[in-house]
């Protein structure tokens, strides 16, 4: 049973998001969580999800590899944009070295976009930058989320828009259990929406129902967020809080990595299962298992910072054959 505490969220519009949690049974606690973080306390409430939404028509044709394309042709006709950018650069705050070279993506409603590149190629830092990281500074270009310029928004004001982003590596918040950390964030939302703050009894219902979606044990509700989870935990835990808080889209940083095959398809269908016809998915990933399950809509390779080849799952099995040498920037 989750403990009954009282939490103060208090967002910054700086780079720092604090919140204080007391409970009859410990004293009050200040917590400093970065941006990354505080992204999850404002995420869309909970909308209905719909197991078979994908209305998506196949891909016409084969869409072939094209070089370093402007945007990305190819998509369902009658599909709106959902986040568009171009000729997006971007350095390092505090070394100035630039790592994002000019990205050009476009992802449409209810499209499913996986990026796939060399280590270091700038996968990671293309999702942080579109969150609004603090760690990088925008230098050229624009990023437009459902028509609005999200460059002008702070990290807080991107996530109530609709982004979530999964982490590669999520951290532990220690002392803060799971279910006191999504109350926070998914009342937030609602006191956004100007609804009626849930309690924590209510709360635990609406979490129970998400829990058999990651098929996550309930015992997981009593401890504190990915304290002592193993990798593949942590992993399902983005993935309620995902499903707790909902986005219109989801950024997902290798979410399948070190996944056992089991822990990979209750992933997979968790996300599958958040599709709707108006969300959308940018997924970063190594590994073309996750396709089988997660249908990608376009493959985009990067490398140098840049999208350098655009396609299908073709791409995928090509680059299975011959590796990254054919796809990278000479
Ligand atoms: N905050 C930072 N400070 C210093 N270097 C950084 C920082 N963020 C990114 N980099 C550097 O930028 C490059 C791109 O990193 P990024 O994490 O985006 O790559 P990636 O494509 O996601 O790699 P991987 O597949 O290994 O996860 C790397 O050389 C990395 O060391």
């Amino acid at each position: 049973m989750a403990s009954m505490a009282v939490v103060n969220l208090h967002v910054s519009t700086t780079t720092k998001t604090h919140c204080t949690l007391s409970s009859p049974s410990s004293s009050t606690r200040k917590l400093t969580i970065l941006p990354s973080h505080s992204l999850l306390f404002h995420l869309p409430a909970i909308r209905p999800l719909h197991l078979h939404h994908r209305s998506l028509k196949p891909l016409k044709a084969t869409l072939s590899a094209v070089d370093t394309p402007a945007v990305t042709d190819g998509h369902d006709e009658g599909s709106k944009p959902l986040l568009e950018i171009r000729g997006l650069t971007a350095v390092i705050a505090e070394s100035k070295q630039q790592i994002l070279k000019g990205v050009n993506l476009v992802i449409n409603q209810g499209e499913v976009h996986a990026v796939m590149g060399k280590n270091g190629s700038g996968k990671s830092t293309l999702s942080k930058v579109i969150t609004g990281h603090p760690d990088y500074e925008v230098t050229g270009g624009s990023i437009v989320f459902k028509g609005e310029n999200l460059l002008h928004m702070e990290p807080e004001e991107r996530s109530l828009a609709g982004i979530f982003m999964s982490f590669q590596s999520p951290i532990e918040i220690p002392g803060v259990n799971i279910v006191d950390f999504l109350l926070m964030g998914y009342n937030e939302r609602r006191k956004k929406l100007n609804e009626p703050e849930v309690g924590p009894l209510e709360f635990l219902q609406i979490l129970s129902s998400k829990l058999d979606l990651v098929n996550m044990k309930s015992e997981f509700l009593g401890r504190n967020v990915n304290e002592g989870f193993s990798g593949g935990e942590r992993k399902r835990n983005e993935i309620l809080q995902l499903a707790v808080l909902g986005a219109d889209l989801a950024i997902l940083d290798e979410i399948d990595s070190g996944l056992d095959v089991d822990a990979l398809r209750d992933v997979g269908k968790a996300v599958n299962g958040l599709l709707t016809p108006n969300k959308s998915i940018l997924m970063i990933t190594h590994y073309q298992q996750i396709f089988k399950i997660i249908e990608p809509t376009f493959i985009h390779i990067m490398d140098d910072g840049r999208i350098v080849k655009t396609g299908d799952i073709g791409l995928a099995k090509v680059l299975d054959k011959e590796g990254y040498k054919s796809f990278s920037v000479p």
